[in-house]
């Protein structure tokens, strides 16, 4: 199955307003799909929403929504069913990255992390799976990460989180197998997008180097067409991702510890906490 539709199919990409999802939503409007954009950011959400109608004469849907509440899978669920969109392809894109010690880190951002890069993930496959196994047609398309291979020491919530989209894609794509749906996981290196200034240090790339969102994206269409499992764009991040032993494991974790410590150099420092009052 092409991902490029006979006749008009809808595509819900999260994260659109930004980075990959906004190539993405380009990418699948150049190939006729009709969209569904979802993020916080409404204006850029309209923005490109308008501008991917006008060039490409396909229909676009824009539902805000922050993927980080509890109930947001249900909520985009609700919209869809309200407006009588049906999808055929879920882009599973948004996400962000938290870097440094983990004591570090705001307890509030990881939890927050977990929900938009794994909560959200499952609850939207949850939602739209069954219509398409129904039907028996329709894609998914998680977006995960190389820092998603191996423990990553001062990526560590953000790097298990991508583990988790690894792993989670791999293991539906065989239950799914045979009955009409892909599933594929595209594990990018370093690409220039807001991520790194939202995480808050460009060392949080630890390495490969940087590319643009476009040849990222259309490697991932190109995987979704062949119906892969799951692919790294670029030769280097892909010698990378194959060629980086898994075990043994503490050794992995322990060689990690170290080629991540670049982390550390820049990381966002959390505030001072504010001083006790000394006069009681
Ligand atoms: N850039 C890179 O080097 C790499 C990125 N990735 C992954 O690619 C994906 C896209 O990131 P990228 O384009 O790089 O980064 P960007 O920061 O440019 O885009 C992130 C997107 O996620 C959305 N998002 C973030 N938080 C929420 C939320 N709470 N609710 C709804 N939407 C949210 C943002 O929208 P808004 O703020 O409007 O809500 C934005 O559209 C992520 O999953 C990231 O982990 C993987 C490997 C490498
Ligand atoms: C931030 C990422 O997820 C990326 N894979 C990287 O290598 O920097």
């Amino acid at each position: 199955m092409s991902t490029a539709p006979a006749v008009p199919s809808t595509a819900l990409v999260t994260g659109a307003s930004s980075g990959l999802g906004t190539e993405f939503a380009a990418q699948l409007a150049a190939r006729g799909h009709d969209l569904v954009l979802v993020a916080r950011s409404r204006d850029r959400l309209e923005e490109v929403a308008a501008e991917l109608a006008r060039v490409h004469g396909v229909k676009t849907h824009v539902v805000v929504q922050d993927l980080a509440r509890p109930d947001a899978g249900r909520q985009v669920a609700r919209e869809l069913a309200d407006r009588g969109i049906r999808v055929d392809l879920l882009v599973n894109n948004a996400g962000f990255g938290t870097g440094g010690r983990f004591e570090e880190i705001g307890p509030e951002r990881d939890h927050d992390l977990l929900m938009v890069n794994v909560v959200a993930l499952v609850d939207l496959t949850h939602a739209l799976l069954p219509g398409m196994l129904e039907r028996g047609t329709g894609a998914v398309l998680n977006v995960g990460s190389t820092a998603g291979y191996q423990p990553s020491p001062y990526l560590s919530v953000y790097s298990a989180s991508k583990t988790f989209v690894l792993n989670f894609s791999m293991a539906l794509r065989e239950e799914v197998r045979g009955r009409g749906v892909r599933v594929t996981a595209l594990c990018p290196g370093p690409v220039e997008t807001r991520f790194f200034e939202v995480l808050g240090t460009r060392d949080a790339a630890v390495a490969g180097s940087f590319t643009t969102p476009e040849p990222v994206v259309r490697a991932a269409l190109a995987a979704l067409d062949r119906n892969r499992a799951y692919v790294t764009p670029g030769l280097g991040n892909a010698l990378m991702a194959h060629l980086t032993p898994r075990r043994p494991r503490t050794l992995v974790a322990r060689v990690g510890e170290r080629i991540c410590r670049k982390v550390l150099k820049t990381a966002p420092r959390p505030a001072a906490p504010a001083p006790q009052s000394l006069t009681g």
